[in-house]
């Protein structure tokens, strides 16, 4: 397994936000993450990537404990994410962004890291935004630098947090597609997504997450006729 996720536990004062989670994410698979709004979903990604620390619990990595590193040391590892609010450095063009990423990210020499903003550049479409200051950019075109400077860590894991989100359905499809390229070239990914089809189309297991717990995993068609989930996530009654 190239991700192993441990009874994992999280708590903000007397909100218990993570409730003994366990998963695994075997290398080259995608898996997609549903869950109602505020039912833990981001939290599990920062407790992933490092952003939040376990209060309990244990992250493995292709084979080590990450649990006690730092955001940076796990980047450097190979676990690149994406926020689902964009943040990138908006005084600085799309193309420094990316080099900075490469840089930091996967501690290439400034050369290489150039190398690798061309690249990611080229597969994320975004080479004609590329002297643009981030910050300029539509919605649109700040998912895909999201993305893209998640790419230019040089990820051997992808966490993609609500990056369909607010997008129109040809431009939701244009990101799936990427993602499928991502996919194909041995990415592993998790992606939490609230735009179903999207996420269906693309994911090999699904993970559904309700008040901090897991309520269900398995394979797509299974989890998605699952009556419980059906109920809590799509408000239907078997
Ligand atoms: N740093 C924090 N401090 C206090 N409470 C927090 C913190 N981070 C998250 N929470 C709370 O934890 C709960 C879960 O939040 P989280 O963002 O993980 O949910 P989510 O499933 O990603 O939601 P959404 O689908 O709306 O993005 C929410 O009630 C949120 O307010």
């Amino acid at each position: 397994m190239l991700l192993k996720v441990e009874q994992a536990c999280k708590s903000y004062g007397a909100l218990q936000v993570t409730r003994n989670v366990s998963f695994d994410v075997a290398e080259g698979e995608t898996l997609g993450i549903l869950g109602p709004n505020g039912a833990g979903k981001t939290t599990l990604f920062n407790l992933i990537s490092g952003d939040a620390a376990l209060d309990q619990g244990a992250v493995y990595f292709n084979g080590t404990d990450i649990t006690r590193l730092k955001p940076h040391q796990r980047c450097r590892t190979g676990i690149g994410r994406s926020y689902q609010v964009p943040h990138p450095f908006g005084n600085m063009s799309v193309f420094e962004n990316l080099v900075t990423a490469a840089c930091f990210g996967a501690q290439v020499t400034e050369k290489e890291a150039w190398l690798i903003a061309e690249e990611v550049l080229e597969s994320t479409d975004l080479r004609a935004y590329a002297n643009q200051p981030a910050g300029s950019l539509t919605l649109l075109n700040r998912k895909r630098l999201e993305l893209a400077r998640a790419l230019s860590t040089r990820p051997r894991l992808l966490l993609l947090d609500e990056i369909a989100g607010g997008l129109t359905e040809h431009e939701a499809q244009e990101l799936v597609d990427e993602l499928k390229r991502i996919k194909a070239q041995g990415t592993t990914m998790i992606w939490i997504e609230h735009v179903v089809h999207a996420l269906l189309s693309i994911a090999d297991r699904l993970l559904v997450i309700d008040f901090g717990k897991k309520l269900a995993e398995g394979k797509p068609q299974e989890v998605m006729n699952d009556a419980e989930v059906r109920r809590v996530y799509m408000g239907i009654d078997a």
